[in-house]
C-alpha cells in the first residue's frame, strides 16, 4: 500500500490500529510515557557498571517495575546503540519484554533519510518480522515530511504508530523549527499540518479511535509559541518534564486545549528513584498524579 502524506492513507480494515491501542492503553493506565533511558550517570547511581551487563541490569529492572502499570515505555535507542551489537540485543529484549507486560512500546530512535532508505528503517522498526519492531517510532521530518511517506505507510499497513518531531524541547529545536518558510508557515507548522493531512480519514470510527497513527512530538519546555496544535489528529509526546525543567503546569500553557491528546514524557525524573521497584513505581505514579491534574 502506498501512502500519500498530503491525502488521508487508507486503514488496514483487519488491523489493531495503534490508535484504538493507545486509547485502551490511556484508559485503563492514564497517559504517562516514562523513557528507558540507561544514562552513564544513573548506571552509576544505581550501582551498575557502565557496560553491556549493566545497561541490561537497569533496563530489565524498568521493564520489571513499569511495563504492567504505564501506558507507554520509550526505550532510548541511542543509549543501547553505544554498545554495539550487544547492546540492540538487550533493547531486542526490552521490547519484547515490555509489550508482554502489556505497556506500549514508542522506539525513540529519530530517524530520517531520503524515502529509499527510511523504508528499510521502517521494515527495523514497524514491521513485526523485525525484532526491533515496537509499536510506534519517533521520526526526524528535516529530509522533508514526504521523505517519511514509507514510515507512515508501513505503520498504517501494521497497525502501528510514527510520532514525527514538531517543536522539540531543546534549546537549539526553534532555529530550525520556528523558521518561516516561503508560505508564511513556520517550518514547524507545516509538519503540523503535514501530520493532519496525513491522519485525516485515519480515526476508523468503529474502533472508536481518538487518535490517528501520525503523532507529533512537542516538547513541554517550549512554552506558548501560538503553532496551532488543534487540527493534529493524532497524540502529543511531550517530554522535556522533569530533568529538563518543565512542570505540569506548563503543559496547560503549551497544549491549551489539545492537551487531552498529550502523553507526558519523563525519563531521568523518575529513573533516578531507582534501583528499588518500589521506588520506581512511586516515583511513576507521583508522576502521573501530577500530570491528571492538568490533563484531565
Ligand atoms: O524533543 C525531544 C524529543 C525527544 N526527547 C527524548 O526524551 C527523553 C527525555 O529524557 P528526560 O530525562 O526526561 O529529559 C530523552 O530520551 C530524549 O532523547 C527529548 O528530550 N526531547
Amino acid at each position: 500500500m502506498t501512502v500519500n502524506t498530503a491525502a488521508a492513507p487508507q486503514v488496514a480494515p483487519t488491523t489493531d490500529h495503534f490508535g484504538a491501542r493507545l486509547a485502551r492503553a490511556v484508559a485503563d493506565r492514564g497517559p504517562l510515557c516514562v523513557g528507558v533511558d540507561p544514562h552513564p550517570g544513573l548506571l552509576d547511581a544505581w550501582g551498575l557498571t557502565r557496560d553491556v551487563a549493566g545497561v541490561e541490569r537497569f533496563a530489565r529492572t524498568v521493564v520489571e517495575a513499569l511495563a504492567d502499570r504505564v501506558a507507554v515505555l520509550k526505550p532510548q535507542s541511542a543509549f543501547f546503540e553505544q554498545y554495539g551489537s550487544r547492546g540492540v540485543a538487550v533493547l531486542e529484549h526490552v521490547i519484547a519484554d515490555a509489550r508482554a507486560a502489556g505497556a506500549l512500546v514508542l522506539n525513540d530512535v529519530k530517524r530520517g533519510d531520503i524515502g529509499s532508505t527510511v523504508e528499510a528503517y521502517a521494515a527495523a522498526y514497524l514491521d513485526p518480522a523485525s525484532p526491533l519492531c515496537g509499536d510506534a517510532m519517533t521520526a526526524s521530518p528535516y529530509l522533508g515530511f514526504g521523505s517519511l511517506a514509507p514510515l507512515i505507510d508501513t505503520a498504517v499497513a501494521n497497525g502501528n504508530g510514527v510520532f514525527v518531531l514538531g517543536l522539540t524541547s531543546n534549546p537549539e529545536g526553534p532555529q530550525v523549527q520556528h523558521a518561516v518558510a516561503a508560505d508564511g508557515r513556520t517550518v514547524a507548522q507545516t509538519v503540523l499540518d503535514s501530520v493532519a493531512a496525513a491522519n485525516a480519514g485515519c480515526v476508523p470510527e468503529a474502533d472508536g479511535a481518538p487518535y490517528g497513527p501520525v503523532g507529533v512530538v512537542v516538547g513541554a519546555t517550549v512554552g506558548e509559541t501560538g503553532h496551532d496544535l488543534s487540527r493534529v489528529g493524532g497524540p502529543f509526546l511531550a517530554p522535556g518534564l522533569g530533568a529538563q525543567g518543565a512542570g505540569a503546569e506548563d503543559l496547560r500553557a503549551v497544549f491549551g486545549d489539545a492537551r487531552r491528546a498529550v502523553l507526558p514524557s519523563v525519563s531521568r525524573e523518575v529513573l533516578r528513584a531507582g534501583p528499588k521497584h518500589s521506588a520506581l513505581r512511586s516515583a511513576a505514579s507521583r508522576a502521573a498524579d501530577d500530570f491528571a491534574a492538568v490533563l484531565a
